[in-house]
């Protein structure tokens, strides 16, 4: 069962090892590309990419619109790595497999994480189409025990007891809101909450109804274990969602959510969405006292 599986720290170091045998790229800057935004890696200069197949240690990706290769650049002056196609919970991957790069990142210097990912909205003022920039998360498997950090804690990499008050930096949000506001696209884009649930099928209407009353604004099946792998080990997080569909929150109105639509609302905002994270990565001030030793 998912809180069993335990990945020493040896292994974690045996595919940063391989990885940076392979490239001579030493990423500051990683990107998880979500559901239909691996577009996000066409934007790197002097690319050297990988099938998750190839790399030791490496889990599979299963799911349509998440190609499977791991690939370095420059992005605007940084060096970045880029998931293109993230591990879910619902593949049937443990925990701390959905979460192995991020670890493996961090160990090869990495000092900010930007996750991406297609959520459906439940808020009023966010339409399929909009960026939500991700100011805190609801973590509902983790609320239930099903957490990458459950088990021993490995206090190389962080604290036992892990705060999360400010896991999303209020600083890159800010920054994203000002790059939003500079190329014109501040009208679709949004500060709110994400929620992760288990999947992988979607919300029910009476779940849709429980988690509007509850605050959240965008649900999706991703990004929250990352997201609290990447907080316990010391990286910066930003993250955006893009809003694919609105969660259907009526019985009579009929309106449904499929996968391929999903991945067709990231092909049309797909030019936006990585303009966005572009100019954020270009004007990040990166931390040098990351190297990558934990
Ligand atoms: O990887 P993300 O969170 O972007 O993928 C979302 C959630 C499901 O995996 C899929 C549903 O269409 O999109
Ligand atoms: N759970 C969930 N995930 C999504 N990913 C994209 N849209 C949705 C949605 O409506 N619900």
């Amino acid at each position: 069962m998912h809180s069993k599986e335990q990945i020493s720290h040896d292994e974690y170091q045996k595919t940063a090892d391989w990885l940076m045998s392979q490239t001579q790229h030493r990423p500051q800057v990683a990107i998880i590309c979500g559901s239909g935004l691996g577009m996000l890696c066409d934007t790197l200069k002097c690319q050297d990419s990988f099938a998750y197949s190839d790399i030791p240690g490496f889990p599979q990706s299963t799911v349509q619109g998440h190609a499977g290769r791991l690939v370095f650049g420059e992005l605007k002056g940084k060096t970045c790595v880029c998931m293109q196609g993230r591990f879910h919970m619902y593949e049937g991957h443990s925990l701390c497999k959905t979460t192995f790069p991020i670890r493996v990142f961090k160990m090869m210097g990495v000092d900010t994480l930007i996750v991406t990912n297609a959520a459906g909205s439940l808020a009023d003022g966010l339409q399929p189409g909009d960026i939500m920039i991700i100011k805190d998360h609801v973590n509902f498997p983790g609320l239930v025990g099903l957490n990458p950090l459950s088990g021993p804690n490995d206090d190389k990499f962080g604290l036992r007891f892990p705060a999360m008050s400010g896991c999303y930096d209020r600083g890159l949000r800010c920054l994203a809101m000002e790059i939003a506001k500079q190329q014109g696209v501040a009208g679709l884009t949004r500060e709110g909450v994400y929620a992760m649930v288990g999947g992988p099928n979607f919300e029910t209407i009476a779940e849709a109804r429980l988690l509007h009353r509850l605050g959240v604004d965008a649900v999706g099946m991703s990004t929250a274990p990352e997201v609290v792998v990447a907080t316990h080990c010391g990286l910066r997080v930003f993250g955006l969602s893009l809003i694919t569909n609105k969660v259907a929150t009526s019985y009579e109105d009929g309106e449904s959510v499929d996968h391929e639509g999903v991945l067709e609302v990231g092909r049309l905002r797909s030019l936006a969405v990585q303009q966005l994270v572009a100019e954020l990565v270009s004007r990040l001030e990166i931390n040098n006292n990351s190297d990558g030793a934990v």
